[in-house]
């Protein structure tokens, strides 16, 4: 063989090991859309400095469109290596979905302030019109017990004109404050996170989380006022006295749920201690109540204790997703601009005093209050959760998702030993 044969085989070889090189990138690239606890390494890049509205399932060869107003000025942090091919590194550059799916969903807490959120979200990006129909709580996961076409139908029904007009200023957001512990069903398999993922693995979630104490008279409240579909036979404080008693008879069931080694493990199914649990109380709920009242459908009777506790909750959704927004209620009421920083976007836009402040229980006729002595029972009661909701975001601080404010930082989530033990507290 010629010497100039010899390099041109050489070249040709280079030449397909590049393109082989090309493809694998572009696979590598565009496949992360469906990785759900990958066995291959995340590596994620910070976005750039504008947040992409790009199509994942799109050529790979058409160019990303811009988004207009979508702008990160901080970036996405960069995601730490820890060398371990299960530990969920965050990328928050929002995406726009491809297909009538969220690209947004806030799932939580219910009295948090999602539609205050929402509300900002709604006039920014458009999602009252044309498509989204103006609602915030769009329910759309729930339709699962029906099987995922259900689902695909009611999203396709609130987006799937957004879709076709292709506005890039236009954001699906899906605003249900219920899915984080999912208000409905609880089996894992239709649990919103796992439908969720299958649907748009890419969606960024949203949690807005308020002090525990705060959260549950405001959520009895609203339901006294709502009343939709719960059992609200008990008072307020009756029904807090039910739940811890439940609670403190059940420690083995609440150790699986608020479980401190699944902080270390990424795989740790706290859903179906939540499962078991939520069954639980339902059941024992139902029978203390039915001499008081009549017959009482269990599945009206809902948790506002379980429910507060954040923790199995938070690390249920980031084993599913890398985009992981968390904010504390009141930090977020203090100054509701800071929803941009959270979601590391900014914009152009006028502030949000002008909104309508939202669902204020200032307007309730009938208020319950909580007792000093039940807040102290409840602060006991939460003593361990809170810390560690604490230490947990300070891992997924370290990780690389948004969290505020910065873990650390002056907070309800209080820095005790989350390891102390639970029974004396519960109950004084
Ligand atoms: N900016 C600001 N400052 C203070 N408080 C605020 C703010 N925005 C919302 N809120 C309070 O948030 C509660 C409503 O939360 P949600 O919109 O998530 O409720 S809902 O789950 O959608 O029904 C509701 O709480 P309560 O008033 O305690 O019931 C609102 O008052």
């Amino acid at each position: 063989m010629s010497v100039s044969s010899i390099w041109l085989y050489r070249l040709l070889l280079l030449e397909v090991l590049g393109l082989i090189g090309v493809y694998w990138e572009i696979e590598t690239e565009f496949s992360v859309s469906s990785i759900r606890f990958s066995s291959t390494p995340l590596r994620i890049g910070n976005g750039g400095g504008f947040l992409r509205s790009m199509r994942m399932q799109g050529s790979p060869g058409s160019p990303a469109p811009a988004a207009r107003r979508l702008r990160s000025d901080m970036g996405a942090p960069e995601a730490p290596d820890f060398g371990s091919q299960e530990i969920r590194t965050a990328r928050l550059y929002i995406q726009r979905s491809d297909g009538a799916v969220p690209s947004l969903v806030i799932v939580g807490a219910d009295k948090g302030g999602t539609s205050e959120a929402f509300a900002m979200l709604a006039r920014e990006f458009q999602v009252l019109d044309p498509g989204h129909k103006g609602k915030k709580e769009l329910g759309c996961l729930y339709e699962a017990w029906n099987g995922t076409q259900g689902v695909h139908d009611c999203y396709q029904e609130y987006f799937g004109q957004l879709q076709h007009n292709d506005d890039e200023d236009v954001l699906p957001v899906d605003a249900t404050p219920n899915y984080y512990y999912s208000n409905e069903f609880y089996a894992f398999d239709i649990s919103p996170p796992k439908i969720l993922a299958e649907f748009a693995p890419d969606a960024t979630i949203v949690f807005l989380l308020r002090e525990p104490k705060s959260r549950i008279q405001s959520l009895y409240n609203h339901w006294l006022v709502s009343n939709n579909r719960r059992d609200l036979s008990l008072a307020l404080e009756e029904q807090l006295e039910e739940e811890l008693q439940f609670l403190n008879g059940t420690q083995n069931l609440f150790d699986g749920f608020v479980n401190a080694s699944g902080i270390e493990d990424q795989k740790c199914n706290m859903w179906n201690a939540w499962y078991e649990l939520r069954e639980n109380y339902q059941e024992t709920a139902r029978n203390l109540r039915r001499n008081q009242t009549k017959d009482v459908d269990s599945k009206r009777i809902t948790s506002l204790i379980l429910t507060s506790m954040y923790f199995p909750f938070i690390h249920t959704w980031v084993q599913f997703f890398d985009r992981v927004a968390v904010m504390q209620s009141e930090y977020f009421f203090e100054d509701r601009n800071r929803l941009w920083q959270l979601l590391q976007l900014s914009l152009s836009s006028s502030s949000p005093a002008e909104l309508r402040a939202e669902n204020q229980a200032a307007s309730y006729d009938e208020k319950s209050k909580l007792s000093n002595d039940m807040k102290e029972r409840l602060e006991q009661a939460f003593q361990q959760p809170n810390a560690l909701l604490f230490k947990y975001l300070g891992k997924l601080e370290s990780r690389g998702f948004s969290v505020l404010p910065r873990v650390g930082a002056s907070t309800w989530w209080t820095a005790i030993d989350p390891t102390g033990s639970r029974q004396s507290r519960l109950l004084a």
